[in-house]
Order: structure tokens, then C-alpha cells, then sequence
């Protein structure tokens, strides 16, 4: 088992222990620490890879979530689009995954390489994830798309090196090639929206290597923070940057062809008149959300695939 020598990721663990506590829920706690006042544990121990990966993915979806205002979805100012979702349920999802996302890195981990035991081992961590997704959530879909890219993206970096993001997201992508045994032919939305207009959708962008993070999200990421936007304005920049580019069968599956061209056009003039951080961007941010909402349209794997992109951000300084 890698080990890692960190002492700055306290704050997540201890969040997601409190948060345990206080709900009851009976997901597993770090394996390290357990039972020491969590700033001791932190200071006094090294952090397995494993852990410290789905403290990384899991402090991605929280910051992806808190990340406002985001057009059509949930945020700290509203639910969006949604109305089986809030802030409060979001967070208690992300915190649910941990378990499982750190689950994917142990495996990658133990299997050592791109091959068929990992795609089966995942595949059944991912369903298992889902059923303590649901759980948490009494069945909304919070987080499904978030399992599949976080936990390739987790566990391709497990796999080794991990500095470049475009290689993180080809090993990704090429674990996503492989057949899952288990998989069970279910109809979703995404398997609905395939059929009907041929969009490949969450699986294809994984088997690509992400190429909406890549070659949108984390390049315009880097623009606006060199431009000296702020964070926040940063993150809204790159996921528009995603939105403008990506096939988001959240979007084509309750709003069609005509609702994904309204997000795709809506995102990229909000880019082109300066971004988030200009007066301009932010007038054409507001008529994009406003949009979205009369659409009652949602880019939700544009945010999940925001949230792949800090993740990879992060991950790259390790
Ligand atoms: C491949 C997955 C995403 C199922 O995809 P499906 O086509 O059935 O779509 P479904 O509507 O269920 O969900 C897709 C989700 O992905 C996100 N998404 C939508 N469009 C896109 C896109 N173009 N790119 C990326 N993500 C997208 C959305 O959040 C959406 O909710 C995956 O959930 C799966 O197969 N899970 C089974 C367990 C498994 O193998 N897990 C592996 C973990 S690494
Ligand atoms: N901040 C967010 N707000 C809303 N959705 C998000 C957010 N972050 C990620 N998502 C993603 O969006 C998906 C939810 O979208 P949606 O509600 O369209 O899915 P659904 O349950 O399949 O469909 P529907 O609600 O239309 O029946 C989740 O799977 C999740 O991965």
C-alpha cells in the first residue's frame, strides 16, 4: 500500500466523520487515525494513497456543488432545475462515496494495471456505490454520473505516476474500454437518449479520455486563473467551457436536440463576452440560467465532469 506524507487534508475526513456522527450513517471511516481526535490522527500518521485520492474526488464534488451560481443547477443560491435536490442533499452524497472511490483506488492499487480484473473490480464497486448513493439519498439521483468518471479517474491514478493529467484521463479511458461483466443491460437515461439520437454520452466520454476535461474544462481553467479571474470564476469559466463543448444527456434527455443547442450556445457566449468574472459574461450567465430554467434542463454531466476536472487539477500536484 502507497503511503502519502500529508497533513493538509484533515479537514474533509474530519467533516466526513462528524458528518457520520451526526447522521448515523454507517459508511466506513479512514482506516487510519480511527478512534484519535481527527487533528492529532492527521499530524501523527501518513495518509494511504487510497484515502488521500477519495479525499481528493470527494472534496471535488463538494466543491463542485458549492461552486455558484452554476446555470440550471443545484447550488448554494437554489436548486436549479431540480426538484428532488438540495445543497444539504448533495453534500451528504459526496460524503456517501467516500467509502467507494476509496474502495476503486485500493483496488487499482492491488491489481496494478489496465485489464479485465480491474474493469470487473470497479464495476462492481460503482454498483455498489450507486446502491449507497441511493440510500442516502432515498433514491434521487445524485451523483451516478460522478461514480463512473471519479472512479476511473481514481483509480487511474492509483495505477502510478500521476503527475500529467492527460495521461491520468487516457489510463482512465482505456480501463473504460473494457466490458464489465456485470453490467446489467438497465434502461436509464442516458441508454434512452443513445438510442434515440446516437449521443454516446457519459461512457464514451470516459472510453475518449475525457476529452470535454482535457481540451476544454482544464485549459480554460488555467486561461482565467492566468487572466487573474478568481477562483470561483475560474471554476464557473471551466464549466461553461465543458457545458459549450460536451453532448450532456441530462440536457438532450429532458430538453432534446433544441435544449442541448440552447446550452451549448449559451455557455460559449458567456465565455466569448469575457467569462464570469466580466459585467458582460455575468448579464449572459443570468439569461443562460434563465433559459435553463424555463427549458427545466439541467447540464449535469457538464457539473460532474467539473467536478473530474478539480479533481484532476489537485491530483496533479501529488
Ligand atoms: C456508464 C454509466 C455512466 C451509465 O451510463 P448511462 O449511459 O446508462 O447513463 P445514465 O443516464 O445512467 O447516467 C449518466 C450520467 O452521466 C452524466 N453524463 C451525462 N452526459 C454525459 C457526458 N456526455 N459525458 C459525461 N458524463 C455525462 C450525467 O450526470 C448522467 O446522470 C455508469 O453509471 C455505469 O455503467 N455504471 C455501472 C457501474 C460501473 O461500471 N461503475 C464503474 C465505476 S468506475
Ligand atoms: N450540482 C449539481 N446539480 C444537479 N445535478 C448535478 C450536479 N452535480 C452533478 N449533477 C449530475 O446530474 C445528474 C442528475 O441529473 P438529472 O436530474 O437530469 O438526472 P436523472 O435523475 O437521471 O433525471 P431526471 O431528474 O430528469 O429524472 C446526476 O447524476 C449528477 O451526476
Amino acid at each position: 500500500m502507497k503511503v502519502l506524507d500529508l497533513q493538509s487534508h484533515g479537514l474533509l475526513r474530519e467533516q466526513a466523520r462528524s458528518y457520520r456522527y451526526v447522521t448515523g450513517l454507517k459508511a466506513r471511516g479512514g482506516s487510519v487515525g480511527a478512534g484519535l481526535p481527527a487533528k492529532r490522527a492527521e499530524q501523527t500518521t501518513k495518509i494511504p494513497l487510497a484515502d488521500h485520492l477519495a479525499d481528493l474526488a470527494v472534496e471535488a464534488l463538494i466543491d463542485e456543488v458549492d461552486l455558484s451560481p452554476k446555470p440550471g443547477l443545484v447550488d448554494r443560491r437554489s436548486n436549479g432545475a431540480h426538484t428532488d435536490m438540495t445543497l444539504a442533499l448533495m453534500h451528504a452524497s459526496a460524503l456517501a462515496l467516500w467509502p467507494c472511490l476509496r474502495q476503486m483506488a485500493e483496488a487499482a492499487e492491488a491489481i496494478g494495471g489496465v485489464g479485465q480484473p480491474l474493469r470487473t473490480a470497479l464495476g462492481r464497486i460503482g454498483r455498489e456505490g450507486e446502491v449507497a448513493m441511493l440510500a442516502t439519498t432515498g433514491g434521487v439521483n445524485t451523483h451516478r454520473g460522478a461514480i463512473w468518471a471519479l472512479g476511473l479517474l481514481v483509480a487511474a491514478c492509483a495505477l502510478g505516476p500521476h503527475a500529467d493529467p492527460c495521461a491520468v484521463a487516457a489510463r482512465a479511458g482505456r480501463i473504460a474500454l473494457i466490458d464489465d461483466p456485470g453490467a446489467t443491460s438497465e434502461d436509464s437515461h442516458g441508454a434512452h437518449v443513445r438510442r434515440r439520437y446516437g449521443s454516446g454520452g457519459a461512457r464514451e466520454q470516459a472510453q475518449l479520455g475525457f476529452p470535454a476535461v482535457i481540451a476544454h474544462g482544464l485549459p480554460q481553467l488555467q486561461r482565467s486563473r492566468a487572466l487573474g479571474a478568481s477562483e470561483t470564476h475560474a471554476r464557473l469559466d471551466a464549466l461553461l467551457a465543458i457545458m459549450a463543448a460536451l453532448a450532456d444527456t441530462c440536457v438532450l434527455w429532458r430538453a432534446g436536440p433544441q435544449g442541448l443547442a440552447t446550452v451549448q450556445q449559451g455557455a460559449r457566449a458567456v465565455l466569448d463576452a469575457g467569462g464570469s468574472a466580466t459585467l458582460d459574461g455575468r448579464r449572459q450567465l443570468r439569461l443562460l440560467d434563465e433559459h435553463l430554467l424555463q427549458l427545466n434542463a439541467s447540464p449535469g454531466g457538464a457539473a460532474d465532469l467539473l467536478a473530474a476536472c478539480l479533481f484532476l487539477d489537485k491530483a496533479g500536484s501529488l
